[in-house]
């Protein structure tokens, strides 16, 4: 992989790489844009097969950050890191104690969190090492696990998307078929089970199923038979680019709606489902309710101000199925066009974010 090349074309600001043969971390930091303020972006412990693809997963998905910031309207760039390795038997604390000193030197340019495979014990370990991480235990005057906020907000997104679709945000008597019940997926079905809707459920692992089975009494499906449910809504909540070639002919949803990062295989995904009719709601704004809980740190945390800031995942949605609806392009591109805007705006009289002595994440 040609590494400057990849960084030019998206125009990724810095990549950090961070060894400590000590504790065998071996992680990347990839910040591509703090035009709106630092790179805010978790950290995915994950067991990549080659350093190239943990290179390109860390890049791409702090490109993603960016975006979802921007989308969200948060002062924040775009960064994020991964740690290769196991989560399951790889972590040990020197390892993110390390990690944590590394982002310690970039002096607040990038800000951390968790991510798939990482948990709030990982975070309060680099905490140890850096004020410069979100997501931390409570006490330390943080807004703990973020998962429960990103289901809240996929809750409110589906609304918005169900409202576009059929006229109404009620989901009393509609069909959702949610493809990975963990973290985020469970809470979520709960605020879907409240509101009468059915629920079909799918996971790779069992107990997962078991557990929607029997407190939604959800409808299990295998794993392939996800696409193809009889359902109103398709809520993907595992993987990235499940809306695919294979996928799209098998859809009968009228919504696609759910928390996973990167649903869409390639633009062309977006453009064939828009052509299609159906109602998409791209992820990085559906699924930005953990990222704005976690921002909200930087202001001293204040639960129901962040909250009444997830709330607006509602009219954003709706903001960009209007452009969607206006200039008849795919609700993806309608989306990257709404984060866009607003950094180019800034661009033209700011340039790269630099810590100014004084931050406000000090909780010490
Ligand atoms: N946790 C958050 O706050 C947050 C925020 C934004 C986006 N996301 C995204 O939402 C998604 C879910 O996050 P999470 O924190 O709930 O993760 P998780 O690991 O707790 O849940 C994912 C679930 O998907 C299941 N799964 C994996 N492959 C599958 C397959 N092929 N078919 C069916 N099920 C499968 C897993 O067994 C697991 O139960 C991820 O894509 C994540 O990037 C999460
Ligand atoms: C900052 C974190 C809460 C970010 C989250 N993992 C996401 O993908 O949005």
């Amino acid at each position: 992989m040609e590494i400057f090349p990849y960084m030019e074309e998206s125009d990724y600001e810095q990549l950090v790489f961070c060894q400590d043969k000590n504790s065998g971390l071996k992680a990347v930091i990839a910040i591509h844009d703090t035009t709106l303020g630092p790179a805010l972006g978790g950290t995915r412990m994950w067991t990549y097969d080659t350093e190239a693809e943990a290179i390109e997963d860390a890049l791409r998905l702090a490109r993603g950050m960016t975006y979802k910031n921007a989308a969200a309207g948060l002062n924040l760039g775009g960064g994020k890191a991964v740690i290769m390795g196991d989560p399951k038997k790889d972590k040990n604390p020197e390892m993110f104690r390390a990690f944590g000193r590394y982002i310690q030197s970039l002096n607040g340019r990038y800000i951390t969190a968790e991510d798939v495979g990482t948990t709030v014990e990982d975070m309060d370990l680099i905490y140890m090492e850096t004020d410069f991480v979100t997501g931390t235990s409570p006490e330390h005057g943080s807004s703990g696990n973020p998962s429960p906020v990103t289901a809240y907000g996929v809750y409110k997104g589906i609304k918005a998307a169900a409202n576009e679709a059929y006229g109404t945000d009620s989901l009393e008597g509609k069909t959702v078929a949610v493809q990975g019940v963990g973290n985020v997926a469970y809470q979520l079905c709960e605020h879907l089970h409240e509101e009468g809707a059915d629920l079909i459920v799918t996971d790779i692992n069992k107990e997962a199923v078991k557990r929607a089975v029997h407190a939604f009494g959800a409808k299990a499906v295998d794993p392939d038979d996800i696409y193809s449910a009889d359902c109103d809504i398709y809520a993907p909540c595992a993987l990235g680019a499940t809306i695919n070639d294979e996928t799209i002919p098998q859809l009968k949803a009228k919504v696609i709606a759910g928390s996973a990062n990167n649903q869409l295989k390639s633009e062309k995904h977006g453009e064939m489902i828009h052509d299609m009719g159906i109602v998409f709601a791209p992820d990085y704004v559906i699924n930005s309710g953990g990222v704005i809980n976690v921002s909200d740190e930087l202001n001293g945390y204040n639960q129901d101000r962040a909250m009444k800031k997830v709330e607006t995942i509602y009219d954003n949605l709706s903001k960009v199925f209007a452009i969607s609806r206006r200039d008849d392009i795919p609700s993806n591109i309608a989306a990257d066009r709404m984060a866009e805007e607003r950094i180019q705006s800034l661009k033209a009289s700011r340039g790269q974010f630099l810590m100014n002595g004084h931050h406000t994440l000090s909780r010490r």
